[in-house]
């Protein structure tokens, strides 16, 4: 699409914006219940003279035509087929999967999955990577980046007749054993991971490798296939970057590759130079975009002194004992103190963090995604990539070093199609500085105000609690002694 063309596309969609305000919904304050008025900061003030919030609302931008690069255009894969008016929603575009050129195991995967649109990512990624081209992919947290690229991962697998014999046909790279677990089709536990779902149909044979940045050895052994990197802004944290290096050595030079993030960073840019042997076809679903969290996730922040920290969280899980949540904490002893705490006070909760052995984190994990309600206190860890159904609330006890984890953070809730949840930001008075790093990032997020007088008396409650462990200890000491 030449420039022009696209500027007026982009005018379009803003007038359009304003004509139809978005009206501010009344909320409740998480603390302490109280009704107020949702006043997001910065939401205006992120209006860009791009104007591309429209296309986040899936008023254009999706499927076809999507425009970044022209490449996309002239992409022959998707049955093209007049749409008319389209309906899309967020994350969503009007542009059915019964467009791709599908196999049937595939195509019925993805019918039992219930799914009939495609995301903005997987109607821009899934036409080039079928026809074999090499994408790099950005799009936001929970906008289905996953079937994006594990559809033509498997339908090049199928394609080819690949089986096992064959030796590894895709490996995709993922940051942590969760995630990659999540992802394993040989993973027995329940799981809403769409992998495996999509896999349903196809023979267990196929050469499919899901793994952590550890898999040098099937490297070696990538016969034709592809190189699927996922997250790859976390994986240029700590060593993975040494390792992916490593890979990249051993893989063939005939290979396509794909990258896919929900953060675009400078890093991420340089890594992808690394990565491919050409141009790929760049993919950006929100760039323009006025914010970077997805439209169903409410956010806010609250102000407390560190000494009154730990009483508002309780506060706040007491209060919402029905719903599904995550805190997040800086550190693994942060994560077993507190849950240790929680539990002391009778209020239960899972934890899961980076000290436990990799079977208990698996289990926690399981149990937490099976869980209809619950408290899940994690690390970061928990942040990147994992699908757990219906969160509510993402707590965040300890900001995060940088926006980017606050955006890995708060996207495991309000993921998918017409997903919604919360996230709550503990802020001391000394890290306030923060919020100018989430607004520069294109974070709304709006302040809960905290009222020190409905803060509650846990004090008593200890006190109440203590008597108990004393009249049982009490009680013990006389058997034993009698
Ligand atoms: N076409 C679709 N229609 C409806 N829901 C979908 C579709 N594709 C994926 N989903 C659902 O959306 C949710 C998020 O998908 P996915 O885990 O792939 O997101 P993601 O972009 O990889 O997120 P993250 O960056 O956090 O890893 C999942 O629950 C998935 O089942």
């Amino acid at each position: 699409m030449c420039a022009s063309a696209m500027e007026m596309k982009k005018e379009k969609k803003c007038k359009k914006r304003k004509d139809k305000p978005i009206p501010r919904a009344e909320e409740e304050n998480p603390i302490d219940g109280k009704v107020e008025k949702e006043e997001e900061h910065g939401e205006d003030e992120y209006q860009n003279s791009k104007g591309l919030e429209e296309e986040a609302n899936g008023g254009g931008g999706e499927g076809k035509g999507h425009g970044d690069d022209g490449e996309e255009e002239k992409t022959p894969v998707a049955k093209k087929q007049k749409t008319g008016e389209k309906k899309g929603f967020g994350i969503m575009t009007s542009d059915p999967f019964s467009w791709l050129p599908l196999s049937e195991p595939t195509m019925t995967a993805i019918k039992e999955m219930g799914f009939v649109n495609m995301t903005q990512i997987q109607a821009r990624a899934i036409p080039p990577l079928l026809e074999g081209k090499e994408v790099m992919g950005a799009a936001r947290t929970g906008s289905g980046k996953t079937l994006a690229f594990s559809i033509p991962a498997v339908e090049l697998l199928y394609n080819i007749k690949f089986t096992a014999r064959n030796g590894t046909g895709v490996i995709i790279i993922c940051p942590t054993r969760e995630l990659a677990i999540q992802a394993n089709l040989s993973f027995v536990l329940q799981t809403h991971a769409v992998v495996k779902d999509l896999l349903k149909h196809h023979s267990q044979t196929l050469g499919l490798v899901i793994g952590g940045a550890g898999r040098r050895g099937e490297a070696e052994h990538l016969a034709k296939g592809c190189l699927i990197i996922d997250e790859a802004d976390r994986i240029l944290e700590a060593n993975f970057e040494e390792d992916m290096k490593q890979i990249f050595k051993r893989l063939p030079e005939k290979r396509q590759t794909a990258l896919f993030t929900a953060t675009q960073t400078k890093e991420v840019e340089d890594f992808a130079r690394l990565s491919f042997k050409g141009k790929p076809i760049y993919i950006g679903v929100d760039d323009g975009r006025s914010k970077v969290t997805v439209e169903g996730l409410q956010q806010g922040y609250c102000i407390v002194p560190s000494n009154k920290r730990f009483l508002v969280l309780y506060a706040f899980l007491k209060r919402n004992l029905p719903k599904k949540i995550m805190v997040f904490f800086s550190s693994c002893n942060s994560v077993k103190y507190h849950a240790e705490l929680l539990r002391y006070i009778q209020v239960d909760c899972f934890d899961i963090h980076g000290k436990q052995k990799q079977q208990k984190r698996t289990t926690t994990f399981f149990d937490f995604c099976k869980a209809e309600k619950g408290i899940l206190l994690c690390t970061d860890l928990a942040a990147r990539g994992l699908d757990i159904p219906a969160v509510d609330w993402i707590v965040q006890y300890d900001p995060p070093d940088e926006p980017k984890e606050y955006i890995h953070r708060v996207g495991r809730t309000a993921r998918g199609e017409g997903g919604k949840g919360h996230a709550l930001l503990f802020l001391l008075p000394e890290e306030l500085q923060f919020l100018r790093y989430l607004k520069e990032a294109k974070v709304p997020v709006k302040e809960y105000e905290f009222n020190e007088k409905k803060v509650p008396n846990l004090q008593s409650h200890l006190v109440s609690l203590s008597v108990d462990i004393l009249e049982v200890a009490f009680a013990c000491a006389y058997i034993a002694l009698s």
